[in-house]
């Protein structure tokens, strides 16, 4: 009995003890970053949640505006929790190029019950180790072998457009999003999808349902909190939904895995480049799970889930504001034209891998398009250790920095005009003279995206095969679209273009 109790009045005096190391802690960090300037707030803790807790859009508004008048920096408080807002290029770049910081912030919670632990997630030892798994799977000559790939699911992208286009205008998006959702599924899992199946349907559809869930966590900021988020309305469908999709996945990995022997994979790395097969991302995993040991069926599972998700959001984005952006530029449209007809000879041409190479003024418009629109228009850290900022301010280990991806692209000092559509900003002579950090669509330093490559190809082919096809008329502009809040930056409806087939 004694025993007992003295045993009960250990473990409570050891939870006083860690409750009161945590509260330190954290009373000491909220007080450091307390001197960094920032919108008005309700008390330490509910801080700046009723800012933020207002629809979509306002809250897109809300942090320009807070950008507007805290440049270059600003801080936002939730529960016990204090961010540091990053906006300028010389902060982005001590925070980024740093590996001590290479930890996410808590803001990727909300996907872990999606991605658990993948390469976006991840951090440390498994990150590494992944990340070296995977880098062959974007390869060059991977990359050429799914130029195929890309083209064949544009030429489906088209002919689904020419069914509707005797319409007056039609909405991209669902389009769109089909495009890059099968072209990610072949190429990251080496599975057609077609979306008939009953499956393929409830996947397409839990892909959709899961953004509008992350899209409610997000702008109700306490629910991105693990022990909060069992309170939500939608935690139940989050948890139905989140097992549609690990299903299906692991369902597609399954299959892949029993026809294993067949696919040939190479023995050695150097393989990996030279091999005339279509060699799905799926397939490296596979291949170190069987000769190496070192990624479990969980482990792929998150690597595939990962890719999904990243691999076809930030895209569909891109391609759509990208499109909106040469409706609305006809000079832009014609030189994109003119350039296909030069690289190309023949409009009608499917392009290589090379032919994409050397459409460089697509690309620079396409640059353009990702520094107006950047599809991940912020990200996140937790610091690794403390931080001193170019303004003097310190940002103490274990806090959360905020990188305003989209802010940084707006800042009429390094854009001037920010707001216009000028693709000749990414003329080799005009980025030479600006910060290295001044444009990051795709992140930058040890944790870049991995599938950038991958992702200027793809847009390219796609809008290669749409403009070959069809003269785009806006009837969505820059000035009509209304921005919103999301993990991926959206519009509140979405885009419509007109579509004339090109004789
Ligand atoms: C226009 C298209 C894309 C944009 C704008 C984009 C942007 C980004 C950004 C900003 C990051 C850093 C995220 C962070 O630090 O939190 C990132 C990471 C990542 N991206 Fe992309 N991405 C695109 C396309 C793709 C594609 C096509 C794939 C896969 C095929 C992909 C896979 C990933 C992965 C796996 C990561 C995590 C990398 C790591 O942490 O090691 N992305 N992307």
């Amino acid at each position: 009995m004694l025993l007992s109790t003295t045993l009960v009045c250990a473990i409570g005096l050891l939870g006083v003890f860690h409750l009161l190391a945590w509260i330190k802690f954290h009373a000491s960090n909220y007080m450091k970053m307390c001197v960094i300037p920032g919108p008005p707030q309700k008390g330490i803790l509910i801080g700046n949640m009723t800012y933020l807790q207002t629809t979509p859009e306002k809250i897109f508004l809300r942090l320009r505006e807070a950008t507007k008048n805290f440049y270059p920096i600003y801080k936002l408080n939730a529960l016990h929790k204090c961010a540091a807002n990053i906006l300028n290029p010389e902060d982005c770049e001590l925070i980024m190029s740093n590996s001590a910081h290479n930890q996410k912030g808590q803001i990727y919670d909300l996907l872990r019950n999606w991605l658990k632990d993948g390469l976006l997630t991840s951090f440390g030892a498994k990150w590494q180790t992944r990340r070296k798994i995977l880098t062959p799977a974007f390869h060059f000559s991977i990359l050429q072998q799914f130029v195929q790939i890309f083209n064949e699911e544009a030429e489906i992208l088209v002919e689904d457009l020419k069914k509707d286009c005797s319409k007056s205008y039609i909405s991209i998006s669902s389009h769109i999003t089909k495009f890059t959702l099968k072209t990610i599924a072949e190429t990251a899992m080496g599975s057609k999808l077609k979306f008939e199946t009953q499956k393929e349907i409830d996947y397409y559809q839990a892909v959709y349902d899961v953004g509008k869930i992350l899209l409610y966590r997000l702008t109700h900021p306490w629910f991105i909190f693990h022990y909060v988020n069992f309170f939500s309305p939608w935690y139940l469908q989050e948890v139905k939904v989140t097992k549609t999709l690990h299903n299906f996945t692991r369902e597609v990995i399954k299959h892949r895995e029993e026809n294993f022997k067949d696919i040939e994979l190479p023995t050695e790395e150097h393989e990996v480049y030279k091999g005339k097969k279509r060699l799905a991302m799926l397939d490296l995993l596979l291949s170190a799970k069987h000769k190496e040991g070192i990624v479990e069926n969980d482990g792929i599972q998150e690597e595939v889930d990962t890719f999904m998700f990243k691999g076809h959001d930030t895209t569909s984005a891109a391609l759509c504001f990208a499109l909106m952006l040469i409706a609305s530029h006809s000079e832009v449209q014609e030189s994109i034209v003119a350039e296909m007809r030069e690289v190309l000879g023949d409009l009608s041409k499917k392009p290589s891998y090379n032919d994409l190479q050397n459409l460089k003024y697509l690309e620079r418009c396409i640059k353009e398009t990702l520094r107006l629109y950047p599809s991940v228009h912020f990200i996140s850290r937790t610091l690794g250790q403390d931080l001193i900022t170019t303004g003097g301010y310190t940002l103490p280990k274990e806090s959360n920095a905020i990188i305003h991806i989209y802010d940084v692209h707006h800042n009429a000092d390094i854009y001037p005009d920010p707001e216009k559509f000028d693709p000749d900003r990414f003329l080799p002579e005009n980025v030479q003279k600006r910060h290295p950090y001044a444009y990051l669509p795709f992140s930058a330093g040890p944790r870049n995206c991995i599938g950038q490559r991958f992702a200027m190809l793809e847009l390219k082919t796609a809008i290669c095969a749409i403009l070959a096809n069809f003269t785009l008329q806006p009837i969505d502009t820059p000035e009509t679209i209304i921005l919103v809040v999301d993990i991926i930056l959206r519009t509140k409806e979405p885009i419509k273009i007109k579509f004339v087939p090109r004789s």
